[in-house]
């Protein structure tokens, strides 16, 4: 009985394998269709709450980048925390382009005109209307206290101006400082509902030449114009140890200038915060930081690092003799009567 048992399950076996491999190895089917179990996950979507839709970049023609054939071999392109640091020949716009012209971004740009920095307005917004973020929507939030005096300034489209009342403060200093809470709270009032992206940027300047998603970032910072090619043992920050600022010798990664720092609306928030704090903690111990903010922020930039860096082309002093390093300068500041303007 059970010999006839383990005969017939040989038998069918046989049976089954010279079937399989009739149809397999005679037809030439090399290979059996096979399907997924449940496709149906291809079709289920992940509700994140900031969910943003993909970009694919299109087609484009562009030369190889080398991995052995680096653009910039004169200047340092990345920190040591890994956040580029922007240079021009280290990027290509078109493909920049491609991927954020369809986010529809817009992007925010802040810029005070207290007292007689009124008179710089005109030509910061007409050279911004021609560099400044081409092609992509921008809201210019002037903070002034004399709107009256501030010119027309013709916009392309998508683009808008926005005025901000803000008091004058008695000193320089503090009009310079309390930029850091006025933007706070403009941000948390307004222009978070209103812009992806937001630059602080100083009035007494002139875009020269593109400005453009390159700055694109969480959190950036710009070198200072003045500091790019010295030790850090030079560098300008706060030395006393009873400031907010204080950061001692043998420390610091760059000297960042306050005329430009940006990045994401709400770490700009964050960070235009904690500034503010530290420069209250300053004010209350009757102490004032050798640069107010500047100081404030690059003590802020030593422990919470930029995201991405940006190289002197971004924030450039007129009066200084362009080196060969600098190919192109983009944003500059304006030679100024201090002593005039600051009376
Ligand atoms: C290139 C650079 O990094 N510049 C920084 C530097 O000197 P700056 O000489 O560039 O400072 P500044 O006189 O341009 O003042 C900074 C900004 O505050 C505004 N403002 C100032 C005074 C006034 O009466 N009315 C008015 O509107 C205006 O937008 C100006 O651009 O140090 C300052 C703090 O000491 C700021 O950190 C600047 O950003
Ligand atoms: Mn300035």
């Amino acid at each position: 009985m059970i010999y006839r048992k383990v005969l017939g399950s040989f038998v069918c076996l046989f049976v089954v394998a010279a079937f399989i491999w009739i149809i397999v190895g005679n037809r030439k089917v090399h290979y059996l269709p096979y399907y997924l179990p449940c496709p149906e996950i291809f079709s289920v979507k992940l509700q994140y709450t900031e969910a943003k839709l993909i970009q694919l970049f299109p087609q484009l023609f562009y030369q190889q980048p080398r991995v052995l054939d680096p653009k910039r071999q004169d200047v340092l392109t990345v920190t040591p925390w890994l956040a580029p640091i922007i240079w021009e020949g280290t990027f290509n716009s078109e493909i920049l382009d491609s991927a954020y012209r369809p986010l529809n971004l817009t992007i925010g740009v802040t810029a005070f005109a207290v007292g007689k920095y009124t008179r710089f307005v005109g030509r910061f917004l007409e050279s911004a209307e021609k560099h400044f973020m081409k092609g992509y929507r921008v809201n210019y939030y002037i903070f002034t206290d004399k709107p009256e005096t501030i010119p027309h300034v013709q916009l392309q489209p998508g683009r808008r101006f926005v005025f901000v009342p803000i008091k004058k403060y008695p000193s320089w200093q503090e009009i310079s400082m309390r930029r850091m809470e006025a933007i706070n709270k403009h941000i948390a009032e307004t222009s978070h509902q209103e812009v992806d992206y937001l630059f602080c940027l100083d009035s007494d300047m002139v875009f020269h030449n593109a400005w453009g998603p390159e700055t694109l970032g969480d959190i950036v910072a710009a070198i200072h114009p003045g500091y790019f090619n010295v030790p850090r043992s030079q560098f300008p920050y706060e030395r006393r140890s009873s400031s907010a600022a204080y950061i001692p010798d043998g420390e610091g990664d760059f000297y960042y200038g306050g005329a430009v720092f940006g990045g994401l609306v709400k770490k700009v928030y964050e960070f235009t915060k904690t500034c503010h704090m530290t420069i209250l903690a300053d004010k209350a111990n009757g102490i004032m930081a050798a640069w107010q903010e500047e100081s404030h922020l690059n003590r802020h930039f030593l422990s919470n690092k930029p995201t991405k860096v940006l190289s002197p082309e971004y924030l450039w002093d007129d009066r200084k003799p362009k080196p060969p390093v600098i190919h192109l300068i983009r944003f500059s500041t304006v030679d100024k009567n201090y002593k005039e303007i600051r009376d």
